[in-house]
């Protein structure tokens, strides 16, 4: 079933188009990542789809409900944690949970989400004295109190350490494995590559990729490196399609551990070593600078043009 529904979304602040004719679905219990560079649009379509801006043009469903006509039932199945949260300084961590769960409607007990979010030892610690990543964690136990359906997460791991990254990841996957449908922006790619199935890429208000995350990382080219042995030029190398990068050779090649066994064997067979050699399936990583890439030499040859 389908939880999230974006089609053909459009959103402006005045003169200025943030989002323009997007469109995604993530279905029931996945979760999905939403990336692009600063001011790609993310927060703007989180926000959308949270109900706290209409949109412009397009239909937005979370749920199949409406989130701005349907405000209160899309409120009461989903949970939202945000950039920057609001918290009163003086507060302890659980009165500040105390304060939210009078908001919500059967909350999980003050303990089960402060243990779910790793901050049971700072339960009476005060606001002002949490650190930032203890502060995302306090964000994420807030987000989690109503056991929502579907949950929103905008940068939800931004100023942790890589100890309580990856213990808000397993936070991530239990509750999607619970059956929580996730929505998540991140500029950390490998949290997007570990967490999510599903992804679109954003730029500058569009979608410029998207699809199933497995396939998509599946499509792109691997990278083989190596040093050039000495006396061996780019046309003597058994595989054509090097190119040289410094010192390297390098190839991007769809099946990098067949094009590394060829080297190899051809290598061996003649007493020759590849220094440094490296061998990589695409990530996530590479995609995005790719799509980086190719935009600067779109930019380029419009200069060009001009
Ligand atoms: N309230 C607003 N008024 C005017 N412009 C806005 C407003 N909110 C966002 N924008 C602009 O819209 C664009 C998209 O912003 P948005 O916050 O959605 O991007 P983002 O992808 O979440 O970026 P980041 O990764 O930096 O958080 C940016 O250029 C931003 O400056």
């Amino acid at each position: 079933m389908t939880a999230i529904q974006v089609d053909g979304l459009r959103k402006s602040y005045g003169d200025f188009t943030a989002v323009r004719d997007v469109s995604f679905e993530v279905a029931q219990g996945e979760i999905f990542a939403l990336l692009g560079r600063n001011g790609a649009g993310k927060t703007t379509t989180v926000e959308v789809l949270a109900g706290f801006q209409a949109p412009d043009e397009g239909t937005v469903r979370v749920l199949g409900l409406d989130p701005v006509r349907d405000r209160a039932a899309v409120r009461r199945s989903s949970g939202i944690m945000l950039q920057e949260a609001g918290f009163f300084p003086d507060l302890t961590v659980a009165q500040t949970v105390d304060a939210w769960r009078d908001f919500v409607a059967a909350p999980r007990p003050r303990d089960e989400a402060l243990g779910l979010a790793g901050l049971d030892a700072k339960a009476g610690t005060r606001v002002r004295q949490l650190s930032g990543g203890e502060k995302r964690r306090l964000d994420l136990a807030l987000a989690i109190l109503s056991r929502p359906d579907v949950l929103f997460l905008d940068e939800p791991t931004t100023g942790m350490d890589p100890r309580a990254r990856r213990d808000t990841w397993e936070v991530i996957l239990d509750l999607a494995r619970q059956g929580t449908t996730i929505l998540l922006t991140t500029h950390y790619l490998e949290e997007a590559q570990h967490l999510a199935s599903s992804m679109v890429i954003m730029d500058r208000g569009t979608v410029v990729a998207g699809g199933g995350m497995a396939e998509t990382l599946a499509a792109q080219t691997g990278r083989v490196a190596f040093e050039l042995p000495p006396s061996v030029g780019l046309r003597d190398l058994p595989l054509p399609g090097a190119t040289p990068e410094g010192d390297l050779a390098v190839y991007r090649v769809p099946d990098p551990d067949l094009a590394a066994h060829t080297l190899l064997d051809w290598a061996a067979g003649r007493g020759l070593r590849l220094r440094d050699l490296e061998v990589r399936t695409a990530t996530l990583e590479d995609l995005f600078l790719d799509l980086a890439t190719d935009e600067r030499s779109e930019t380029d040859s419009e200069k060009e043009v001009v």
